[in-house]
């Protein structure tokens, strides 16, 4: 089986996908977390690794950056090669002066200026949301150690907007990202299950940021609660 942007076998994949933004992160943590990891695919640079985790089959692929991004990798993962669950695992700037850097969030909606929202039923703008499963046994999975709530993602890296900024940490967004509301819309149509779980690299209000080889390396709580979300509950 190949698709326009996955050049992999049909049963290359596993159910289960860790996907984080960076094709250099999808092979990080397929060499720290993964037991004979293989690469599957790597159309355009974006890598896809498949090994095993714990014992179960277990994918790591990278979606790339934004929306459009993200729904191409994620419609082709679910409907051509049997993935069944998908956690993004990403980077994201805080929003909320509780959230410093390194702190992980569990992403329960996704706020979008993007079109993922209000294209796919003329008149109404869906709320994107993960799978609530998924996001139950993350939040089991994290304990204490992660923040749960929403995040705007935004079509939108460099655009200065501070009264959006603004109005979007007063109604408790907790960080911007570009990628959990795209995962959610096509887990949605596909009937298939997301999640988002990020890691905080910047933050918005005090200027603070992580290198981009820190942002690269440091992942290991988050890809550890999405990995045992990931396996709680049996897949298909
Ligand atoms: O680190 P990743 O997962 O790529 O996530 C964040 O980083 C990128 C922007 O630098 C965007 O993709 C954003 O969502
Ligand atoms: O500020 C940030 C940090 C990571 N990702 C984003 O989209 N924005």
């Amino acid at each position: 089986m190949v698709t326009p942007h996955i050049a992999a076998g049909p049963a290359d994949f596993a159910p289960r996908v860790l996907m984080p933004g960076d094709p250099l992160r999808a092979r990080r943590i397929a060499q720290d977390f993964l037991t004979d990891a293989r690469q599957v695919t790597d159309v355009r640079g974006i890598l896809g690794f498949t090994g095993t985790y714990r014992g179960e089959p277990m994918s790591v692929m990278a979606s790339g950056m934004g929306a459009p991004s993200m729904s191409i990798y994620a419609t082709e993962l679910f409907r051509f090669y049997g993935v069944q669950r998908i956690i993004r695992v990403g980077t994201a700037g805080a929003l909320q002066e509780s959230l410093s850097l390194g702190d992980v969030i569990v992403v329960s909606a996704a706020h979008t200026d993007a079109t993922a929202a209000t294209v796919r039923v003329p008149g109404v703008t869906l709320s994107l949301a993960p799978s609530p499963r998924l996001l139950v046994d993350a939040l089991a999975a994290a304990g204490d150690d992660a923040q749960v709530g929403p995040v705007l993602s935004s079509d939108y890296f460099y655009l200065d907007r501070p009264e959006v900024i603004d109005r979007l940490t007063a109604l408790g967004t907790l960080a911007v990202e570009m990628e959990a509301a795209g995962l959610y819309a096509v887990a949605a149509a596909e009937q298939r299950e997301a999640l988002t779980v990020l890691t905080v690299s910047d933050h918005i209000r005090t200027g603070e940021a992580m290198d981009a080889a820190t942002r690269e390396t440091r992942y290991q709580r988050m890809v550890d609660i999405a990995a045992r979300a990931l396996l709680a509950r049996p897949v298909g």
